[in-house]
């Protein structure tokens, strides 16, 4: 509880059309089931949900809103009420954190925090822990999948598609975004993250470092938020940027990454060194995971761990 508001917002949903896939993830209410909110309420947090739901979607509409980008309308309707919930959220004085869902969620995320710090004159700080860089454009994408889209969104892309996010063209200053656990990046993607100078601490970086990584790593996210002038953390958690041995329920996992007792550590050391003022958790989908509950044992450890 030492390190975060306890006014805790937990918005959800289960949206899942980023990744290309219909249907709901189950995710949130897996982890309900499994205690996830009596824990929250152990720890002393006032804790409200907000549930954001996915529209009825048939495959049909796959390309309905988009010649590239899939199931782009309902998406954006998503992500705009998510938008809402974490500004309206921020404005109380409370700790927004979105519980996915696919990433594609921080379209509304981040433009909620973002268009809050506009009008309060804040900056917000982006810890990207995932295995992918998630920015690609419209016409980068290979896949078409919106969930590999938010952070060339969130740093101005593609404003033609988003017209309705970032009020007043606030966007997200590249330099104030830090990848850690990155190692699956499209060519594209490349260019964009070189072209931006976006602090990266991909996983080969991780393995240099050794054991030691979380504090070197936080050590350096602190220095560049200082940097930065920034003056609020945001945390998006991907699961896959866990190795999948101990997170398999994700959808598109990406072998050889950081191992969970590293990532908790991670977190928590993150969270000592700068007070955390929101969030996000993405990308679980318990229909994916193992006979032994293994990827919601991981989910609920990372969710224990943030919000503590
Ligand atoms: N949030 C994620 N899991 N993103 C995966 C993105 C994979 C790939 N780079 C794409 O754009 O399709």
């Amino acid at each position: 509880m030492s390190f975060i508001n306890s006014n805790l917002d937990l918005i959800s949903t289960q949206m899942r059309l980023g990744t290309g896939r219909l249907g709901d993830s189950g995710s949130f209410p897996r982890l309900v089931e499994s205690g996830l909110l009596e824990k929250l309420e152990n720890k002393g947090f006032s804790l409200t949900c907000h549930e954001v739901n996915t529209p009825p979607v048939t495959e049909s509409e796959i390309y309905a809103s988009h010649d590239h980008l899939k199931y782009l309308a309902p998406i954006m309707e998503v992500d705009k009420a998510l938008e809402q919930e974490v500004y309206s959220s921020l404005q109380k004085g409370h700790l927004p954190f979105t519980i996915g869902g696919d990433h594609a969620l921080a379209i509304g995320t981040l433009s909620g925090l973002l268009n809050y710090c506009q009008e309060n004159n804040e900056k917000p700080f982006v810890v990207w822990f995932d295995a992918h860089t998630d920015i690609n454009t419209a016409k980068g994408t290979l896949s078409g999948n919106v969930h590999g889209i938010p952070l060339a969104v969130a740093i101005g892309y593609d404003q033609d598609i988003f017209p309705s996010f970032y009020q007043k063209e606030q966007y997200l200053d590249p330099s104030a975004l830090h990848y850690v656990g990155i190692r699956s990046v499209d060519d594209f993607e490349q260019n964009v993250v070189e072209q931006h100078s976006i602090p990266n601490h991909p996983m080969s970086a991780l393995k240099q470092l050794g054991d030691e990584w979380p504090k070197v790593v936080v050590e350096q996210i602190v220095t560049e938020f200082e940097k930065s002038k920034a003056t609020r953390l945001h945390l998006s958690f991907d699961l896959d940027g866990v190795d999948p041995s101990f997170a398999p329920s994700v959808f598109t996992d990406v072998p050889d990454g950081v191992p969970l007792p590293q990532a908790l550590e991670f977190v928590t050391r993150l969270k000592e060194a700068l007070p955390l003022k929101s969030g996000d958790f993405v990308e679980f989908d318990p229909g994916l995971d193992d006979n032994n509950n293994t990827g919601l044992k991981a989910a609920l450890a990372v969710l224990d761990t943030i919000l503590d």
